[in-house]
């Protein structure tokens, strides 16, 4: 697998601040994975983020973005690599019609006009969209909205996408549709999709799970792996998911398979058991 990010003993400490939000952190990212970054409030995973996007600068350590060490220098070309998905759609909206606000990172980018119609008419259509261009963007529900964010990042042909908490105003309808838009995204446009979030629900379409504790990574696993913790999630100020809590409960009394099973899984089980009562 080729890496896309490679993160070595990072640190980072904000100015005055008594501890350090980011301690002698090493993350490798591959091309076209779906990594989520878990974490409680504090955890550190906002630092994380601004490090990648160099927003704010490492005080050691190193990160390679596609082969390319980020330094003051190389950041501009680095950040047209990096598409993100911030947490409140309406906080992302500069246009006054859907339209226009995808073109905006199109226009910061000087792409000529023929162009730019066509580059919007695509990214519209990838997030289902086109009927909506000409529409108000506040008008729009909050699912609609972030697959119109999504359409923007996606415009500027990013070869990663940073969703930043980016479901967690949805409902959960919403939330659904944009994580399976994600999904078929992924393996279409060839994205790596990092999700920073600090629900664990969230994370189930992802194929990796980085849990952040204290600025430092304490596990590294695939989501059954992680899910499998159960109430050992609860140390890092996680909750156990929904299923795996309830499949622990009736465990006691009914006859369940090993491992973690995720919703439709159970719904399965639960089925069979009824079945033969
Ligand atoms: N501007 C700042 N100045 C000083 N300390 C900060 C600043 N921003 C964050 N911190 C501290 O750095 C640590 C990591 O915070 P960070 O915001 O990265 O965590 P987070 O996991 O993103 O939390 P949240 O889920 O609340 O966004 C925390 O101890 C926090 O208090």
């Amino acid at each position: 697998m080729e890496k896309i990010i490679s993160i070595k003993d990072l640190n980072y400490t904000y100015p005055e601040a008594k501890r350090s939000a980011i301690k002698n952190l090493s993350l490798d990212i591959y091309k076209n994975e779906w990594l989520s970054i878990v974490g409680k409030n504090g955890s550190g995973k906002s630092t994380l983020t601004k490090l990648i996007d160099g927003l704010i600068e490492a005080d050691s350590g190193t990160i390679e973005i596609d082969g390319q060490i980020i330094d003051e220098k190389s950041i501009w070309d680095a950040r047209t690599k990096i598409g993100i998905i911030f947490q409140n759609p309406d906080h992302q909206f500069v246009g006054a019609t859907v339209e226009d606000d995808v073109a905006f990172g199109l226009e910061n980018q000087g792409m000529p006009r023929e162009e730019m119609v066509k580059a919007i008419d695509e990214a519209l259509a990838l997030v289902k969209m086109s009927d909506f261009k000409k529409r108000d963007p506040q008008s729009l529900s909050g699912g609609q909205k972030q697959r119109v964010a999504i359409a923007g990042v996606l415009a500027t042909k990013p070869q990663i996408v940073i969703m930043d908490e980016s479901t967690s105003m949805l409902d959960p309808d919403g939330r659904r549709t944009v994580l399976n838009l994600v999904k078929q995204l992924r393996s279409q446009q060839d994205l790596t999709i990092i999700s920073i979030t600090h629900d664990i629900e969230e994370t189930e379409l992802s194929q990796r799970i980085v849990v952040l504790n204290d600025g430092q990574i304490v596990r590294d696993g695939k989501p059954e792996d992680i899910y499998n913790l159960g109430s050992d999630l609860e140390k890092f100020g996680l909750e156990e998911p929904f299923t795996s809590e309830l499949v622990s409960t009736l465990r006691d009394t009914v006859k369940l398979p090993k491992g973690y099973l995720n919703e439709e899984e159970l719904k399965e089980q639960l089925w069979k058991l009824f079945s033969n009562m």
